[in-house]
Parts: structure tokens; sequence; C-alpha cells
């Protein structure tokens, strides 16, 4: 089956909704690090709303990258349907495919931490949040270079949809 390039309309909204609900929790992620502490270490109740939204918006991070990944079985998109040097398509591709993996490991991990209490999930969440970070970053610098330096209309591919 041929498959048109480019991404749907759906595909590009939960893009950019992950990537503005992942920011949102890495700027405000201390209410929940208070929290986790409080009830974790001190024995008191968490309060407050702040460490309650880290957990809604984590979550829907969570449903958001599985609804994707459904998606992109199904529509397709990415660089397998795009046509830059083979070398760059591969690496950009592994990018993509770790981000698609912290997406999940991160919001499943900080389950993990605050659900059963397990020190080592918290732990390991807060070292994947620094990864995703990083690689979030990287990709979207790929991602401008693409656009205004190589002048290939990349980023417009995450914004007009197909
Ligand atoms: C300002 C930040 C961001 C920019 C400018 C950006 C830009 C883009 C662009 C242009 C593409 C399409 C590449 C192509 O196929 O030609 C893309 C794909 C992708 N982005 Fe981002 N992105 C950003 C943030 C994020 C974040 C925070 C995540 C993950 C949490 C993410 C995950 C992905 C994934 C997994 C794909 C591949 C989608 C697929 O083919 O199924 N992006 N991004
Ligand atoms: C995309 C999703 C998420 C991101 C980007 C994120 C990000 C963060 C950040 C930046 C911190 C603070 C780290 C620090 O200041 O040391 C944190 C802590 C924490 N998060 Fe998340 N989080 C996400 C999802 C979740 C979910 C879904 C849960 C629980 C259901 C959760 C539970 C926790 C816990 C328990 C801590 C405290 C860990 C500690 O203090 O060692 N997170 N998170």
């Amino acid at each position: 089956m041929t498959r048109k390039p480019g991404y749907s309309g759906l595909q590009i909204g939960l893009h950019w909704a992950v990537a503005a609900l992942v920011l949102f929790n890495y700027l405000f992620g201390e209410t929940m690090e208070e929290a986790f502490d409080a009830v974790y270490e001190e024995g008191q109740l968490a309060s407050g709303l702040g460490y309650q939204l880290h957990v809604w918006v984590g979550l829907a991070v969570l449903a958001m990258a599985s609804l994707r990944l459904a998606l992109r079985a199904i529509l397709g998109g990415g660089p397998a349907a795009s046509s830059g040097p083979a070398l760059l398509e591969k690496g950009a591709g592994a990018i993509h495919a770790l981000l698609y993996g912290l997406m999940f490991a991160v919001p499943l991990l900080g389950a993990a931490a605050w659900y059963a209490g397990i020190e080592d999930a918290a732990d390991l969440h807060v070292l994947a949040v620094d990864g995703l970070m990083i690689l979030a970053g990287l990709h979207a610098a790929a991602a401008l270079f693409h656009q205004f330096v190589l002048k290939d209309h990349r980023l417009l591919r995450m914004m007009r949809a197909r």
C-alpha cells in the first residue's frame, strides 16, 4: 500500500500537545518532588494542586503516546516516507524511536514511584526525564536546521496536515 508522506491533522495536534505537556511537567516538576518527599520520607499527606496536575498531565502524555503509535501504524508518516540522505534519515529514525520509548518510560516510571513508593523508580524517572529533554532539544534543533538551513520544509511537515 502506498501512503501519502507527512502527517494527519490529529497526528500533528498530538505531537504539539505532547511537546507542551512534557515541557509543563518538566518546568513544574518540583511540586511533585515535594509531594513525594512528604509522603514517602516524612509520612505526611501530599497537599496542593501542583502534584495532582503533574500526575494527570503525565498520564495524559502516556495516553497520547499510545494513540500516536496506533495512528503511526495505521497512517504512517515519519522519515521513512521522506527523502533525505540515508544516514541522516536513519539517525532521525533512531531519535524518534528513542523519543517514543521515553514518552512511555517517563510516565510509567513516575507511576511506579508514586503509586508503589519505589525509590529506584523515582530516581530513574528523573534520569529518564533528563534524557528526554536532551533528545527533544537535539530533535528540535535538527528540525530548525532542516527548515532554515537546508530549506527542505521539514518543520512544515509537522505543521500542515497532508
Ligand atoms: C519545539 C520542539 C519540537 C519541534 C520543533 C519538533 C519538530 C518535529 C518535526 C518537524 C517532526 C517531523 C519530522 C519528519 O518526519 O519529517 C517531528 C517528528 C517527531 N517528533 Fe517532534 N518536535 C518537537 C518536540 C518534540 C517532543 C518534545 C517530542 C517527544 C516528547 C517529539 C517527538 C517526535 C516524534 C516521536 C516524531 C516522529 C513522529 C513519527 O514519525 O511518528 N517532538 N518533530
Ligand atoms: C511526561 C511526563 C512527565 C514528566 C516530563 C515528568 C517530569 C518530572 C520532573 C522534572 C520531576 C522533578 C525532578 C526533580 O526536580 O528532581 C518529576 C518528579 C516526579 N514525578 Fe514526574 N514527570 C512526568 C510524569 C509523571 C507521572 C505520570 C507520575 C506519576 C503518576 C510522576 C511522578 C513523579 C514523582 C513521584 C516525582 C518525584 C521523584 C523524586 O523526587 O525523586 N511523573 N517529574
